[in-house]
C-alpha cells in the first residue's frame, strides 16, 4: 500500500518566519510561547506542570522547532517550512500545503466601524430579506455572540464580523434564526463579496438562550473561493485516487478535488473519524484531516492552558494512529500558519510551521528549512507516483 496521510494541526506555528515583521507577529512561536508558559507552571488550568508532547517530540517536534528537548535521533523525517503565499490565512495555508500558493493578495475589510460597505449590507438585505444586520465591525466570534446573541435572537438581525483574515463571519441562532437560513444568506453573501476578492464567508451558527449560555456549534459552513490553480488534490483525483477529507478540508478547498468529506464535532472526533478513513483507504489515495480546535477553541481565544491540554490530548492519540498505519504508507504532521495565544489580539501569527514525516520504514532524518509549504505537497505527489507541480520540491 502506498497511501498518504496529511495532517494539519490548525494554527500549530513554530516561530521564525522571515517576513513575520511585516505581518506585526515578529517574535511570535505558538509551541514555543506554549511550551515556556507551562514550564513557568502557568498554564495548570485543566492540565499541569511542563508540556508533554512525548509522541510529537520522538517525531522531531523538537529538533524542528529548535528546541533544546528534542532527542538525538528523531524517528521521522522533521524540519519546518515558511510559507510564500501572502496572507497568514487557513485557505492560504492549506492550498501552499497542496502546493499551490497565494500570490494575489486578498481583499480585507477595515478596522474602522462600521467596517463592511453600506452599498454590500444593502444588496445583501436586499437578496436575503434579512431586516438588517448587527456587529458590522472586526471582533471575537465568541465574544461578540455574547454580546449581541440576545439582541439578534429580539431582532431577527444576524451577527457580521470580520478580522485580520479575509473572511466575512455571519453568526445566528441555530434554531431561532434557522440552520439552514444562515447558509442559505451565505450563500447570498459569498456572491456578493466575490467582487471584494473576500476569501471566506463562514456561517457560525450558535445556541443557547442567554451571553452565558451561547455557544457555537460544530454546524460552521465556510464558504470559500476556489483556489487559483489545480492543487494536489485534482491531480489524485484525476488519477483515480480517493481524497478523503477530515473535517474543514472540504470547505476550505470549496469541495474540489474531494471524493468524500467526513466531519467530527472537536479534535478527538476528528480524530476518530481519521482513523476511520485510513481503515477504508486503498492504494494511493489521500487521506487530509484538519484538527480546527487548537486554533478556533484555543488559538484565536488566547487560551494557552487550554491550547496546551489540546496538544497533549492529542500527542496521547497518536500511537493509535501509528498502529493504523501500513507498510508504504506516508503519514505528515504540519501546520497552515501560527496563532499564538500569548500575542496580542486574536488573530493568526505569521510563523514557520513544523514538517514531521513517518511511516513504517521510513527512517529519521532532517529535510531541513522548506521555503515553502509546497515542499509538502510535493513531497505527497511524489509518494504517491502523482504528477509534480510547479511551486515546490519534494523532500522524500
Ligand atoms: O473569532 P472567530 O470567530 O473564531 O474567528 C476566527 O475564525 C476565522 C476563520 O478561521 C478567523 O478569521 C478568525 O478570526
Ligand atoms: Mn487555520
Ligand atoms: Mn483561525
Amino acid at each position: 500500500m502506498r497511501r498518504a496521510i496529511l495532517i494539519v494541526m490548525d494554527s500549530f506555528g513554530i516561530g521564525g518566519a522571515v517576513d513575520a515583521e511585516a505581518f506585526g507577529d515578529a517574535g511570535a512561536d505558538t509551541f514555543g510561547h506554549i511550551a515556556a508558559a507551562c514550564a513557568a507552571g502557568q498554564a495548570d488550568i485543566g492540565r499541569r506542570g511542563p508540556l508533554a508532547l512525548p509522541h510529537l517530540e520522538a517525531l522531531g517536534l523538537g529538533r524542528a522547532a529548535g528546541t533544546a528537548s528534542a532527542p538525538e535521533q528523531p524517528e521521522g523525517l522533521w524540519g519546518s517550512a515558511g510559507e510564500v503565499s501572502r496572507g497568514k490565512d487557513t485557505p492560504s495555508g492549506h492550498w501552499e500545503i497542496a502546493g499551490v500558493p497565494v500570490t494575489f493578495d486578498w481583499g480585507y475589510f477595515p478596522t474602522e466601524i462600521p467596517t463592511f460597505p453600506a452599498s454590500l449590507i444593502a444588496e445583501i438585505m436586499d437578496d436575503s430579506g434579512i431586516p438588517g444586520i448587527l456587529g458590522d465591525r472586526h471582533a471575537s466570534g465568541t465574544e461578540i455572540i455574547a454580546e449581541l446573541g440576545e439582541e439578534s435572537i429580539r431582532s431577527g438581525k444576524p451577527i457580521f464580523y470580520t478580522s485580520g483574515d479575509s473572511v466575512l463571519q455571519i453568526a445566528a441562532h441555530e434554531t431561532h434564526f434557522g440552520l439552514e437560513r444562515l447558509f442559505a444568506l451565505c450563500g447570498v453573501a459569498r456572491k456578493h463579496v466575490d467582487p471584494l476578492n473576500i476569501g471566506r464567508v463562514i456561517a457560525r451558527p450558535f445556541l443557547g438562550e442567554s451571553a452565558e449560555s451561547f455557544r457555537r456549534t460544530a454546524n460552521r459552513r465556510d464558504y470559500s473561493v476556489l483556489p487559483p490553480e489545480a492543487t494536489l488534490l485534482d491531480r489524485a483525483v484525476a488519477a483515480g485516487r480517493k481524497v478523503i477529507a477530515i473535517g474543514k478540508i472540504g470547505d476550505i478547498f470549496a469541495h474540489q478535488g474531494i471524493s468524500e468529506v467526513r466531519k467530527g464535532d472537536g479534535n478527538m472526533a476528528l480524530f476518530d473519524a481519521m482513523l476511520g478513513a485510513i481503515r477504508d483507504a486503498g492504494d494511493g489515495d489521500l487521506v487530509f484531516a484538519n484538527f480546527v480546535d487548537f486554533d478556533s477553541a484555543f488559538g484565536h481565544r488566547r487560551d494557552v492552558a487550554g491550547y496546551a491540554a489540546a496538544l497533549e490530548a492529542f500527542d496521547r492519540r497518536l500511537p493509535e494512529f501509528f498502529a493504523a498505519l501500513q507498510p508504504g504508507d506516508l503519514a505528515l504532521i504540519t501546520a497552515d500558519h501560527g496563532c499564538d495565544p500569548t500575542w496580542p489580539g486574536t488573530d493568526h501569527t505569521r510563523e514557520n510551521v513544523p514538517v514531521l514525516g513517518f511511516g513504517p520504514g521510513i527512517a529519521g532524518r532532517g529535510i531541513g528549512h522548506r521555503k515553502t509549504f509546497a515542499d509538502i505537497g510535493e513531497s505527497v505527489a511524489a509518494h504517491l507516483g502523482l504528477p509534480q507541480g510547479k511551486h515546490g520540491t519534494s523532500f522524500l
